[in-house]
């Protein structure tokens, strides 16, 4: 029984646009991966262990989202050594896949390279053993849920809700400008992949944003201004927080 549910929750397409507005519709089929890209040596079963029955010594886990170029990884490395919390992005866990070498990390890699959202089996069980084996009683996911199926897989699969999400609002032009400045090597600053995430961000990312604003857990930051000027109105949320 738990198993055909976990099963058909996994096979769903990954971020389909079932689950995204109609308006988008076109864009989310042109964007999203396929089942043809389904990667080699998927383990399914591996994801039966989770968070779930711990939820009362699991930490405080804070998710934290916004465009691509909006400052959640600069504003998280500041959140973490202000305020004890562990700092566990997504993207850093894909691309460390990447860097083992293997099939699937040259799958991710493509995906990444195109913008589009990595499917919820691998990201889920990436998250999940960062959290399981921090230490830290406080912990951020950075980037991460990237879409609803994303965010339904990992909350079926741990059993658990975040306790707070941060949603760093940046206008489109700042991000892009930020991004094509970074200047990190990354396979996906360059224009054609920054145009195509932030269809994905507006499509897929924001209606989790929505999601967790409707039960009152997002805090909206305004990402504009220097990174000072961002931290401290981060560093007012965090310090009002009964952590
Ligand atoms: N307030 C700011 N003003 C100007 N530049 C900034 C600001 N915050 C961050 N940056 C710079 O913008 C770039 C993107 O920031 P960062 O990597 O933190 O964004 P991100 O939201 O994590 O992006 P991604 O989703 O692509 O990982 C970095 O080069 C960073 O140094
Ligand atoms: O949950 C996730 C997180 C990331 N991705 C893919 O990685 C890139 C880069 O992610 P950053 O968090 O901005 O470093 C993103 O554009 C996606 O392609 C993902 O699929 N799922
Ligand atoms: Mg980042």
């Amino acid at each position: 029984m738990l198993r055909r549910r976990l099963t058909s929750l996994l096979l769903r397409s990954p971020c389909s646009s079932s689950v995204a507005s109609s308006y988008h519709h076109q864009q989310h089929r042109l964007l999203l991966p396929t089942h043809a890209e389904k990667p080699p040596a998927l383990n399914l079963l591996r994801l039966f262990t989770s968070l779930a029955g711990t939820d009362g010594d699991r930490p405080f886990i804070a998710f934290v989202l916004g465009g691509p170029g909006s400052g959640k990884g600069t504003q998280c490395s500041r959140i973490a050594s202000d305020f004890g919390f562990s700092h566990v992005s997504a993207g850093d866990l894909l691309r460390n896949e990447i860097s083992s070498g293997t099939d699937q990390g040259e799958w991710i890699l493509e995906i990444i390279r195109e913008g589009r959202i990595v499917p919820s089996e691998i990201t889920v069980e990436l998250v999940r053993k960062a959290i399981e084996s921090s230490t830290a009683k406080r912990v951020l996911i950075d980037g991460f849920p990237r879409c609803e199926e994303n965010r339904i897989a990992f909350e079926k699969i741990t059993g658990t809700e975040p306790d707070l999400v941060l949603f760093f609002d940046c206008p489109e032009d700042e991000m892009v400008k930020r991004l094509l400045s970074r200047n990190q090597g990354r396979v996906d600053d360059n224009i054609e992949t920054i145009k195509k995430r932030l269809k994905v961000f507006e499509s897929l990312n924001l209606p989790v944003v929505e999601y967790y604003s409707s039960r009152g857990k997002a805090h909206k930051i305004n990402a504009t201004g220097t990174e000072d000027e961002i931290f401290e109105a981060v560093r007012k949320l965090f310090s009002s927080l009964r952590l």
